[in-house]
């Protein structure tokens, strides 16, 4: 059991359709994730981010995510969802610190943890990012996130953060509260787990993540 210091927010990531990103604001969400990877069944157009993200009001913050990007799409995804953050998967610092003097934007490293020496990485970012993500490593030649996996939390106990952190990797409303509990997150993020099928959000699940979120 960790303390925290104030409420637990929430990210809810890989929204794809009004109706969706209407339920996270109405539930509260403090961040909305729009996936920037061809790859993922999660992928926007510039269009379909550009007409999500003009539904989302200025306390609640838009968030790209991003997996090693060139400059070409960071810059246009940017302008297209008018993003306030960028969540960087699998880039390494010395491109992170690039693209935060190019862009001028708060940037999420994302490290992916199976072992306790993982979290060491985190190290790395310190200086050139504004938050460190924590997500489960997913196996290889899969999506590095999005996956559902998560990770064992008690790796981060004692564990000395050198940015804000947040938490995310296979979360989902049966063990967010435990989440939160167990490991002090202030932020915590998902995808998949507000999934009826991969890409495919559900209203209901997202409602039912933000109301665990809240009450714990
Ligand atoms: O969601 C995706 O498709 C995705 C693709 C590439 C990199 C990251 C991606 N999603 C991020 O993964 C974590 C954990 O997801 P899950 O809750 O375990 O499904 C989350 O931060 C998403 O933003």
């Amino acid at each position: 059991m960790r303390p925290r210091s104030s409420k637990t927010t929430a990210k809810t990531c890989g929204l794809s359709t009004p109706e969706t990103v209407d339920a996270a604001i109405g539930g509260g969400a403090s961040h909305i994730g729009f996936v920037f990877f061809p790859r993922s069944p999660r992928n926007l157009s510039f269009d379909q981010a550009a007409g999500l993200a003009v539904r989302v009001p200025s306390h609640v913050k838009r968030v790209g995510v991003f997996v090693d990007p060139d400059d070409a799409l960071i810059e246009q995804a940017i302008g297209a969802a008018r993003l306030d953050a960028v969540q960087l998967h699998k880039t390494a610092p010395d491109r992170i610190a690039h693209l935060r003097s190019a862009f001028h934007t708060e940037i999420w490293a994302a490290i992916a943890v199976k072992t306790r020496a993982d979290l060491d990485a985190a190290h790395h970012y310190a200086g050139v990012a504004e938050r460190i993500l924590y997500d489960a490593k997913t196996p290889e030649g899969a999506l590095p996130g999005g996956m559902g996996v998560r990770f064992d939390w008690t790796l981060l106990d004692g564990f000395r953060h050198p940015l804000p952190w947040a938490l995310s990797g296979g979360l989902h409303t049966d063990n967010v509260g435990e989440a939160i509990r167990r490991t002090g997150a202030s932020l915590v993020d998902a995808s998949s787990g507000l999934e009826t099928e991969p890409g495919v959000k559900s209203v209901d699940k997202i409602t039912s993540f933000l109301q665990a979120v809240a009450a714990s």
